[in-house]
């Protein structure tokens, strides 16, 4: 029988030594071992997600404390010694002895009673001598401070230089670091917010209202989704507030043919149901089958009938799409820059030419997806990144190409967010300085 830290350890073997997602396994191994308490199962998770996300802080941490460097340790201790310096380190609710004991116990449960003393010594030094942990200055090498103390690559943290501030870079290093709340979007065609505010606070969850929109929450305290009433019932979708402006500064009416063309789970989709009021219709689109069932899914449990989901290659040209969207919602594959709270591996699988390609395939489904714009109609262009290039400069790149205007914002958004930018019809949404995911959208008419 396994107990939950051995459980988290399987976790981070299995997502650093597979590039497994976090996501994924840790909802795999929360399914296999159901019967766990809750509190159980929020420690594993907690381990996880810490431990990957702080993975260069914590490595930096172990190798001023050992002579055999994290990459050339077995996997097995490599990780038991990251999953205990997390405890220690972020962990306040664990006593660090306790934490040490453990893993000396799992060394040996796991065939390495040889090593078990190698855990021990290190552990014990970490917790006796914290003050050993020297990271570079911060003025002399502030890129080299920020990574190893954020636990963010190196390269990412210069090219954020190079567009922010140190102060602006900090804030979304923290915020990134900080912010696990889950962000909803309140079903207005089953229920008001007040309602299901009320509801998920007598299922025990802690709600608390969004910084820009009135149906929107933040929620924590729950054990799992699918166990909440309120979630089944469909008066709820789980999406960031950066993602629900889309559907906010889309202008959709009534009546309106709305096409996404890269719409799973379905979050921008199903807002722009809701926002039809029961008329028009949405097409919603993924490339593929296991896509596009994350779509369905949500549509039925939510119970909009105005939308339909189905299969289409973004790439490849819809004959039958041609000028028929009022409004076309592009939120394209990108580098998920702006989610690394949420998704911490990205971080760590992002490279500079991931991007490039990004842009390339970007630009090449615009190049299908903008003759889907009926004449006179909208085309919002959103991503969740901060990456200039994925962002501005495809916008900029697009209007050179096809007869399409920027338009403003403002009519649309609340006036907190109002910029110079969203006066030229285009929001860059950034953690720490926005309470929310960072976050592109442009919004552009056809003109003929
Ligand atoms: C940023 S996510 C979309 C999130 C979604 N709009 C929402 O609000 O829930 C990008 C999506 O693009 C899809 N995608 C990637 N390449 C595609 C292609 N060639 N055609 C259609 N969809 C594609 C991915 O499967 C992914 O679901």
């Amino acid at each position: 029988m396994k107990n939950p830290r051995e459980i988290a350890l399987d976790a981070v073997m299995d997502i650093t030594g597979n590039q497994q997602y976090t996501h994924r396994v840790l909802s795999q191994i929360l399914k296999q071992h159901q019967s766990l308490e809750k509190q159980d199962r929020s420690f594993i998770t907690r381990i996880c997600e810490g431990t990957i996300e702080r993975l260069i802080t914590i490595d930096y941490i172990i190798n001023q404390y050992s002579s055999i460097k994290t990459n050339k340790m077995k996997p097995l201790i490599r990780n038991l010694l990251r999953i205990s310096v997390y405890q220690i380190k972020y962990m306040d609710q664990v006593p660090d002895s306790a934490v040490c004991n453990e893993a000396v116990k799992l060394a040996k449960k796991r065939g390495f009673q040889s090593l078990s003393g190698f855990v021990n010594g290190i552990l014990r030094n970490i917790i006796r001598n914290p003050e050993k942990v020297s990271f570079p200055p911060e003025e002399k090498d502030p890129a080299g401070y920020l990574s190893l103390n954020y636990s963010m690559p190196d390269w990412i943290i210069k090219d954020w230089l190079k567009q922010y501030d140190v102060q602006t870079v900090k804030g979304i290093l923290e915020t990134t670091l900080r912010d696990k709340k889950t962000t909803i979007r309140c079903n207005l065609n089953k229920v008001s917010p007040d309602e299901l505010k009320k509801m998920l606070e007598n299922e025990g969850v802690s709600v608390e209202y969004g910084a820009y929109l009135s149906y929107a929450f933040r929620i924590e305290n729950y054990n799992y989704l699918n166990a909440l009433n309120a979630f089944n019932k469909g008066y709820f979708q789980v999406q960031d507030e950066s993602s629900m402006l889309v559907g906010a500064v889309s202008g959709i009416k009534e009546g309106d043919v709305v096409i996404d063309v890269c719409a799973a789970p379905g979050g921008k989709s199903l807002h722009a149901a809701e926002l039809l009021h029961s008329t028009g219709q949405v097409s919603s689109r993924d490339v593929s089958d296991y896509k596009v069932n994350f779509i369905v899914d949500n549509i039925n449990r939510l119970g909009y009938t105005n939308i339909t989901a189905k299969v289409q290659d973004a790439l490849v040209l819809d004959e039958e799409s041609i000028e028929k969207a009022d409004v076309l919602l592009a939120d394209l594959p990108c580098s998920g820059l702006g989610i690394i709270g949420k998704k911490p591996d990205i971080k760590y699988n992002v490279t500079k030419e991931k991007q490039k390609e990004l842009v390339r395939l970007q630009r090449d489904i615009l190049e299908v997806v903008h003759q889907y714009v009926k004449k006179g109609g909208t085309f919002i262009y959103s991503s969740c990144t901060i990456n200039p290039e994925e962002n501005i400069e495809n916008v900029r790149w697009f209007m050179k190409q096809y007869h399409f205007k920027a338009e403003s914002l403002n009519p649309y958004l609340p006036e907190i967010l109002w910029s110079d930018t969203t006066k030229e019809g285009y929001l860059q949404l950034i953690p720490g300085i926005h309470q929310c995911d960072g976050f592109f959208i442009a919004r552009l008419r056809r003109e003929h």
